[in-house]
C-alpha cells in the first residue's frame, strides 16, 4: 500500500508570503505610477500567481495593461522578489511540528502552489523546508494550474502516490475547487489569503490552526466514504 500524501499549498497555506508579495508587488505597479495596495486589496490579487497578480492590480486601479507592458513588469516583479527573498516570509506557527506528527504517522508530503517553480523552489529552500516534501509542482510545472484537477493530479504522480490516498490542505477557492475537481477530500486553513469565508468553499474540514493537523484527522478524511454508511439514520 502506498503512503498517503498530504498536498500543501503554499502562500497563505504553508508559508505567511502576504509581506512580500505587496512590497513586491508595490514596487512593480510603482514603475507605472500605480497606488500601492494593501494586505486586504491582496485576498483579490492573490491565487494564479505573479503574472495575474499584475494584471488584477491593474484592473484595481481601473488602468489598461497591454501583454507587452505586462511582460517587462513581470520581470521586475520577478527580480525584487527574488532579491529579498525569504523577506519577512515564514511558516505559520505549529507547521514544523504538524508535519513532523504527518511524517511520524507514515504519511508523505508535498506542495502544490500557482506560484512560478522559480519562485516557490527557492523560497521553500531558504526556509529550511525542501527536505520535507517529496515533490514541489508549481503554476508553470503543467499545462493547466489550481483550480483544475491536472495540477494536483500531476502533483500526486509526480509523488508517486493514489488520489484515493491524498488530502489537500489550501486557503482559498483555488485549492478546494482543485480537490473538489480531482476527487480528493480538501482541508481549508481560515488563516490564509481567502477573499470569502473559507466555510463557504464547503471543504471537507475546515482548520483554524496547525496543531489541529494529525495524522488521525488526514485517515479520517480519507476513510470518509466508509464511514458515510454508518451516518445513515436505520429505517
Ligand atoms: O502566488 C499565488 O498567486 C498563489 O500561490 P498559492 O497557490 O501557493 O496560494
Ligand atoms: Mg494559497
Amino acid at each position: 500500500m502506498t503512503a498517503p500524501l498530504v498536498i500543501f499549498d503554499l502562500d497563505g497555506t504553508l508559508i505567511d508570503t502576504a509581506p512580500d508579495l505587496v512590497a513586491s508587488l508595490n514596487h512593480t505597479i510603482a514603475a507605472a505610477d500605480l497606488e500601492p495596495v494593501t494586505y486586504a486589496d491582496l485576498t483579490h490579487l492573490v491565487g494564479q500567481g505573479a503574472r495575474v497578480m499584475i494584471r488584477r492590480a491593474f484592473e484595481l486601479r481601473e488602468q489598461p495593461l497591454s501583454d507587452e507592458a505586462a511582460e517587462p513588469l513581470l520581470q521586475r516583479f520577478l527580480a525584487h522578489y527574488k532579491a529579498e527573498m525569504p523577506g519577512a516570509s515564514r511558516p505559520y506557527p505549529g507547521l514544523i511540528e504538524a508535519m513532523e506528527r504527518l511524517e511520524e504517522a507514515g504519511m508523505r508530503l508535498a506542495v502544490c502552489t500557482n506560484k512560478l517553480e522559480e519562485l516557490a523552489i527557492p523560497l521553500i529552500g531558504k526556509l529550511g523546508l525542501s527536505d520535507r516534501f517529496v515533490t514541489v509542482t508549481g503554476g508553470d510545472t503543467f499545462p493547466v494550474r489550481k483550480p483544475d484537477a491536472g495540477h494536483l493530479l500531476g502533483t500526486i504522480e509526480k509523488a508517486g502516490a493514489r488520489p484515493e490516498a491524498t488530502v489537500m490542505i489550501g486557503d482559498s477557492i483555488n485549492d478546494i475547487l482543485a480537490a473538489r475537481n480531482a476527487g480528493i477530500p480538501s482541508i481549508a486553513v481560515t488563516f490564509g489569503y481567502s477573499d470569502v469565508p473559507v466555510e463557504d468553499l464547503q471543504p471537507d474540514h475546515v482548520m483554524t490552526h496547525f496543531s489541529e493537523l494529525t495524522g488521525e484527522l488526514v485517515r479520517r478524511l480519507l476513510s470518509r466514504e466508509t464511514q458515510a454508511p454508518a451516518l445513515t439514520v436505520p429505517a
